[in-house]
């Protein structure tokens, strides 16, 4: 009887919303069993990107599958995209596909929870990433740039991905939690080296079991800094207001944490959640930037010239790289439906009326491929060539994703930015030639962030001048 009812219970929903099934991708297997077995075909192949633009082509940007029977949906379809993060957010959980990879580094950090927890944990950032100028401590920026300059070797190929994440990780441990763990310095100290194999081996591993040991080990280099930051925080005068010089050791965010709280644990999740949301994604932005320009000489040097004619050789100002679009970071995601819901788009025989999504059932949307769509981005939209950007229209952009948008968008997405853009324009004031080193094609692989299997070898050719 309880069977029937909610079968008719999801009938009205379905009428009322007018919802019509999506093409299904295999609707003879029931248990979902070819699904898992072709998705670790694809992943052992290196092809699952290609795969899931492949599959849009083939049943639409909206079609139902089923793994493990379990129903999943897939789309690339802006309009539901915008539906789920934005128009029906409530709606759509975050933590049922992620939890269990973050609560054991951070029980209380914001990728592991949902509704009003989320509210608090969000709450902690509340005002600390509004005015990026404030927070971007470009002094602090250089000094680290300064040491990955002088490390890259003149004539010969290296590795610029490696380089690029120890940079980032310098820089993001200084904003984050005050002190940076100097992975670039030859006389690092013994406790951050053992801080830094922790969490690298967290990052790694977190979707196996049994990192408890160095999860706690990042936890105690943290909380160490969180003490100091509340202790100075009670010694503190009252805070300085927006625009004025900030302490003179610069910017912390942790320091700017303990305005909202003083909650050791929430601290150390807060802080230590941008360790794991802001290292490897500035990083495979820089990475994949540079793989791009490495194999594009000419936009290498149309970039150089610009940067030249706006900045000279000084330190800069901030130009904004789109290599976001072609390699964006988080390729794709997920969310869980919380309750009986629907997308706007993608059911039916015309693929134009809504899709029924029952309580439980899963979305996953991509960025990859909505940011590779022909029909938003024209024929090349495969092609890295950043000039599009100088004739693309406002609707375009809705097709363009990399940070999410609504309520759950990436709050260090400017911060992001302006690191990264700081970095490239340093790079590229200081080299006047780039060669790519290595003939094999950009190859997937996912780690927190999606990135270039074989990293970044390249040689840049030093500019005399500067
Ligand atoms: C190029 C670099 C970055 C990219 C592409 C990126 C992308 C994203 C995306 C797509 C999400 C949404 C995840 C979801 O809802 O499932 C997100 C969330 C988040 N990002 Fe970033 N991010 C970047 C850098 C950063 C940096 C530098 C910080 C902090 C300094 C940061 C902090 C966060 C936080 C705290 C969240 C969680 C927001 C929430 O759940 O409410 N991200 N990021």
């Amino acid at each position: 009887v309880q069977e029937r009812k909610r079968y008719r219970v999801l009938q009205d929903f379905a009428k009322q919303h007018g919802c019509k099934p999506a093409p299904s991708e295999n609707p003879y297997d029931l248990f979902g069993i070819n699904k898992i077995i072709s998705s670790t075909w694809h992943l052992l192949n290196k092809s699952t990107l290609q795969n899931t633009i492949d599959a849009f082509e083939k049943y639409g940007e909206t079609y139902a599958s089923r793994i493990a029977a379990q129903r999943v949906f897939f789309t690339c379809s802006p309009r539901n995209i915008k539906h789920i993060l934005v128009q029906r957010f409530v709606d759509y959980d975050s933590s049922e596909v992620r939890a269990h990879l973050f609560r054991p580094i951070t029980e209380r950090g914001i990728f592991a929870v949902d509704g009003q927890q989320w509210r608090i944990a969000r709450n902690l950032y509340r005002g600390q990433f509004s005015n990026t100028r404030s927070i971007v401590d470009l002094k602090m920026e250089e000094k680290h740039v300064k040491l990955i300059l002088s490390c890259i070797p003149v004539g010969q190929s290296f590795d610029l991905q490696t380089l690029f994440l120890n940079l980032i990780l310098d820089i993001t441990t200084e904003f984050a939690i005050w002190d940076s763990v100097d992975s670039q310095s030859p006389t690092q100290t013994e406790e951050k080296n053992h801080f830094v194999s922790s969490l690298l081996t967290v990052k790694r591993v977190m979707a196996r079991d049994g990192f408890l040991g160095p999860a706690a080990a990042c936890h105690r280099f943290a909380e160490k800094r969180i003490a100091t930051a509340i202790e100075l925080r009670k010694l503190q005068q009252p805070p300085e207001k927006d625009g004025e010089e900030r302490k003179p050791q610069g910017y912390s965010l942790l320091e700017g944490l303990t305005e909202n709280s003083t909650n050791v644990i929430d601290l150390r999740d807060g802080a230590t959640t941008i360790l794991v949301a802001g290292i490897d994604s500035v990083a495979s932005l820089l990475s994949t930037a540079f793989f791009l320009l490495g194999r594009n000489d000419k936009v290498f040097q149309k970039l150089r010239q610009s940067v030249l004619d706006a900045v000279g050789t000084e330190p800069p100002a901030f130009e904004q790289l789109k290599t976001l679009r072609v390699y964006p970071p988080v390729p794709f995601n997920a969310r869980t439906a919380n309750k009986d819901t629907w997308l706007p788009t993608g059911g039916g025989p015309d693929g134009n009326s809504a899709v029924l999504v029952k309580k439980g059932q899963r979305v996953i949307f991509s960025s990859w491929a909505i940011h590779r769509s022909f029909q938003t981005f024209g024929d090349d939209a495969h092609d890295f060539r950043p000039d599009r950007w100088e004739h693309l229209t406002a609707e375009s952009l809705l097709g363009y994703l990399p940070f999410n948008i609504g309520p759950r968008a990436c709050p260090g997405q400017q911060y992001a930015l302006m690191e990264a853009s700081y970095v490239a324009v340093r790079i590229l004031q200081t080299f006047s030639a780039i060669k790519n080193c290595d003939p094999r094609p950009w190859t997937e692989h996912f780690g927190l962030n999606l990135s270039n299997e074989n990293g970044v070898q390249l040689e840049l050719v030093r500019d005399e001048k500067t």
